[in-house]
């Protein structure tokens, strides 16, 4: 269920940018980022880069996560921070992605799931990323007797 988990993230992550704040002026490659610097990491950009995933990067594969994240990335870990990065880490990540690995097979136990045929694809960022009208699906229980 994880590769199932990370796509998602990785396609449409809640989070689509990390904030940092650079202290003292530092050397990064090629470029000098100034002391007092705002940074904004484009989390979202890593995401959708062909270079980094492939040319079928818009794609929903989750098979791509087959054999985890590094293989995923070709070894470019940090490509993938749908829970940021460093000291500043979402300390939220275990925790969410349990929660969405028991909400799913106790959903799962009980349904099928299909999408709605009213469902419009247009996810939006207003503070996080989320679908502008919503995820229309029907669900067909998997006991009669429900
Ligand atoms: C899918 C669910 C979630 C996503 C995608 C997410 C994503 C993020 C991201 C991107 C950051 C910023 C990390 C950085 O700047 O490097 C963050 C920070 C944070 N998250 Fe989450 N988060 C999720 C769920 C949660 C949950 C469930 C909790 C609490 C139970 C939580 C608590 C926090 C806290 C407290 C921070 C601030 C950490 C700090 O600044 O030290 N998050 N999260």
């Amino acid at each position: 269920m994880t590769m199932i988990i990370n796509e998602p993230l990785r396609l449409y992550g809640p989070a689509v940018g990390l904030l940092r704040k650079g202290g003292s002026e530092v050397r990064l490659g090629n470029l000098v980022l100034p002391a007092d610097i705002d940074i904004l990491i484009a989390n979202a950009a890593l995401h959708h880069d062909p270079q980094l995933w492939g040319d079928n990067v818009h794609l929903f594969k989750p098979e791509r996560f087959a054999e985890g994240i590094a293989k995923a990335t070709n070894y470019n870990t940090t490509a993938f921070c749908p829970f940021g990065l460093g000291p500043r880490t979402c300390v939220g990540t275990t925790f969410a992605i349990m929660e969405v690995k028991i909400a799913v097979s106790m959903i799962l136990q009980r349904y099928t799931i299909s999408l709605s045929p009213a469902y419009v694809h247009a996810p939006v960022s207003i503070i996080t990323v989320k679908p502008q009208h919503g995820i229309q699906v029907i669900l067909q229980s998997l006991h009669h007797d429900a």
